[in-house]
């Protein structure tokens, strides 16, 4: 596993070309090892932040680095062995077996010589730890959707990056499996930037938090200090309330016209 990565995003600004920035005026830095949840209603500016971040979209001002290095400056190869993503769109039917598509996680890491025998302990390692090794020989194709959420965290985590970047990671997966995610992604020694519509798995996964509002940061912080209601009401037009829980933040919602 490579070490956890220092992330520093600065006055970043990208948008699709001759139209107006999606997301703008983004900085923030996490420490190796930190989990950042980027939070936002929908249409924010989120995803289209974390392909900044993976170096998908190029920003149009600003900069992305690791460890110090543009992310930009970095060849392709060489960004895919620090940075991995887990996307929400899951790959079309294809047909790959569930051990080929983790494996495919190596790709950046074939042109090193002698990989092979620590490439296949990379990738059971990263089977194992997903809990799907039972399905190695099973289409891709014909998995549970909570089944292949946990492929592609597998796939990402065989890229060993020093930065994991994931949209969305606990779509498909039921209550239980959502819990395991997010202590699994705890658990792993890595740098974190993960979009979480869910507020409590976001305070539960992260130590801070990037509110998105209309493209522009509305607050970045400390989970417990910028998840706050006066902030959701501001960014997702909703009363909240916020309660301690277990170590953990619970939020409840309601609309604001069925103030009881
Ligand atoms: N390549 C693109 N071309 C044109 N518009 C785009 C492009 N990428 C994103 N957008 C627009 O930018 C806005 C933000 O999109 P983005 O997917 O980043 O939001 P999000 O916060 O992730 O949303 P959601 O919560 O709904 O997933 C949307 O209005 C979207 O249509």
């Amino acid at each position: 596993m490579a070490a956890p990565v220092r992330l520093e995003v600065e006055n970043l600004a990208w948008g699709p070309p001759g139209r107006p920035p999606v997301v703008s005026g983004v900085s923030f830095a996490l420490a190796p090892g930190g989990r950042l949840a980027v939070v936002g209603a929908n249409g924010a500016g989120k995803s289209s932040l974390l392909r900044c971040l993976y170096r998908v979209n190029r920003p149009r001002s600003g900069t992305v680095r690791l460890d110090g290095d543009d992310l930009w400056s970095l060849a392709p190869r060489l960004a895919a062995r620090r940075v991995a993503a887990v996307l929400q769109e899951t790959p079309p039917d294809f047909p790959f077996t569930v051990r080929e598509m983790v494996e495919a996680g190596r790709t950046p890491h074939a042109a090193s010589l002698f990989a092979g025998d620590a490439s296949a302990a990379v990738v059971a390692e990263a089977m194992a730890r997903m809990e799907i090794a039972h399905l190695a020989g099973r289409r891709f194709a014909t998995l549970s959707g909570g089944e292949k959420q946990r492929t592609l965290i597998a796939r990402a985590l065989a890229q060993e990056p020093g930065l994991l970047v994931l949209d969305e990671p606990t779509n498909h997966l039921d209550i239980r499996h959502r819990l395991e995610a997010i202590r699994l992604l705890k658990g792993l020694d890595l740098t974190i930037v993960a979009t979480l519509h869910d507020l409590d798995f976001a305070a539960d996964m992260a130590d801070a938090a990037l509110v998105l509002d209309e493209g522009r940061p509305a607050a970045f912080g400390p989970v417990r200090e910028t998840l706050q209601p006066d902030l959701i009401r501001r960014s997702f037009g909703v009363e909240a309330e916020v309660t301690s829980w277990r170590g953990g933040l619970r939020f409840a919602y309601s609309l604001p016209e069925d103030k009881a």
